[in-house]
């Protein structure tokens, strides 16, 4: 008998949200999850070790970045990704599309792929599902996601179902492409812009190919916040209550917390990491951009109470000398307080789904953003 290498388990729920665990040979997700961004290779400003120690079980890597530098062919022959940057729990790559659209210059979308040029030599590239399948199986990764057409909104319902079902046909072709791998998984994405009748129908075609994951995709395009929950609302009942759901690209704290509530399993977001490098600090009082004058002569740390050296040693003053001064020591110190006040937000979500206090734990959290920095 075969046993799944990799599984979801639901441990606890409370209301339609839900803690879990992914498990594969790599590793336990423990949901739900913050997964911080490593576009190319390295969660920009930290050591691996830092990242694992702040509580994250999972990082993503990209497709498309890879692809054009190094290359997949070459970090498979250096060993794959895990081995290639020192990371080696599991790894979630995106399938290079949305990359495409939102970073190439020329570009066209077909039947057969994504034809575009690399943002960084010009040279020209066809991305298929199979190819982009073929190059996540070489980067190594762990969950890797199906091609899809990812649209801009706001876009015409004619426009947004034309990509929802090309991304449907392309999930099935991603996924005779993934094949078998065992302890690894395909994820479809759910598109459909902004329209219920074809997010449901995205949804329900997707369950029925039984993959192991699902992804809510083409939100976090700069739609208001209500829309983007509203359009979870509706398809979260026809995704399967027991495999992970992975909300793409979102989001502040206050959409990660608002999409919990309401069934998600899975976040990624450049915010904490690359609002850090721009001095935009993330802290249970809510934001604070350490630009900022009122900051310069402030010998409070950012959160005397956090566990985490970069949150509770420096003065605000000195993080704002180093933001004013484009140090690279800034860098480190304001994505590292970012990423632990991130982890340590799902932290707290995990703990109060399992206490079965979500909605309390909700309203103290959002009454110390309210209150702000005391
Ligand atoms: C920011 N908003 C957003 N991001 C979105 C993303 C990218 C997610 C991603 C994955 C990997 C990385 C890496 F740099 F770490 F590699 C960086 C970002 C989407 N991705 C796909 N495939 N379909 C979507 O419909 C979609 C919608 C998205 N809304």
């Amino acid at each position: 008998m075969t046993t799944d290498q990799f599984t979801f388990t639901v441990t606890k729920t409370d209301g339609a949200a839900r803690t879990g665990e992914i498990r594969m040979p790599r590793g336990v997700i423990r949901t739900p999850a913050f997964m911080p961004v490593g576009t190319a290779a390295t969660v920009k400003a930290m050591y691996p070790d830092q990242v694992k120690a702040l509580g994250a079980d999972v990082v993503l890597g990209n497709t498309y970045h890879l692809m054009l530098r190094p290359s997949a062919e070459r970090v498979a022959r250096l060993g794959g990704l895990h081995k290639f940057m020192n990371w080696p729990y599991p790894i979630l790559t995106d399938s290079g599309g949305f990359q495409v659209m939102s970073l190439s210059a020329l570009r066209k979308i077909d039947e057969s792929g994504v034809t575009f040029q690399s943002h960084i030599d010009g040279s020209t590239h066809v991305m298929t599902p199979e190819r982009s399948i073929e190059i996540q199986g070489l980067l190594g990764s762990d969950i890797q996601m199906q091609l899809d057409e990812c649209v801009k909104l706001p876009c015409t319902e004619a426009v947004a179902e034309k990509a929802m079902r090309l991304s449907l046909r392309w999930a099935e072709r991603c996924r005779v492409a993934f094949g078998e791998q065992p302890g690894r998984a395909m994820f479809g994405i759910v598109q459909g812009g902004e329209v219920e009748r074809l997010r449901i129908e995205s949804a329900k075609e997707l369950a029925n190919l039984d993959l192991k994951g699902y992804a809510i995709g083409g939100l976090a395009v700069g739609e208001p916040q209500d829309v983007m929950l509203r359009m979870i609302e509706t398809v979260e009942p026809y995704m399967p209550n027991t495999k992970p759901r992975y909300l793409m690209g979102v989001g502040t704290p206050d959409d990660i917390v608002e999409s919990v509530r309401r069934g998600v399993d899975m976040f990624d977001c450049v915010m904490p990491t690359r609002a850090g490098r721009h001095g935009l600090v993330f802290t249970r009082f809510g934001r604070m951009n350490l630009r900022n004058a009122r900051f310069a002569e402030d010998t409070r740390p950012l959160d005397a109470e956090s566990k985490c050296a970069a949150s509770n040693t420096y003065s605000r003053a000195y993080l704002h000398h180093l933001v004013r001064s484009n140090e690279i020591l800034g860098m480190m110190l304001l994505t590292w307080n970012n990423l632990a006040y991130y982890q340590e937000l799902m932290a707290g979500l995990r703990k109060a789904i399992a206490e079965g206090r979500l909605e309390d734990h909700i309203g103290e959290v959002k009454e110390g953003w309210a209150k702000g920095e005391h």
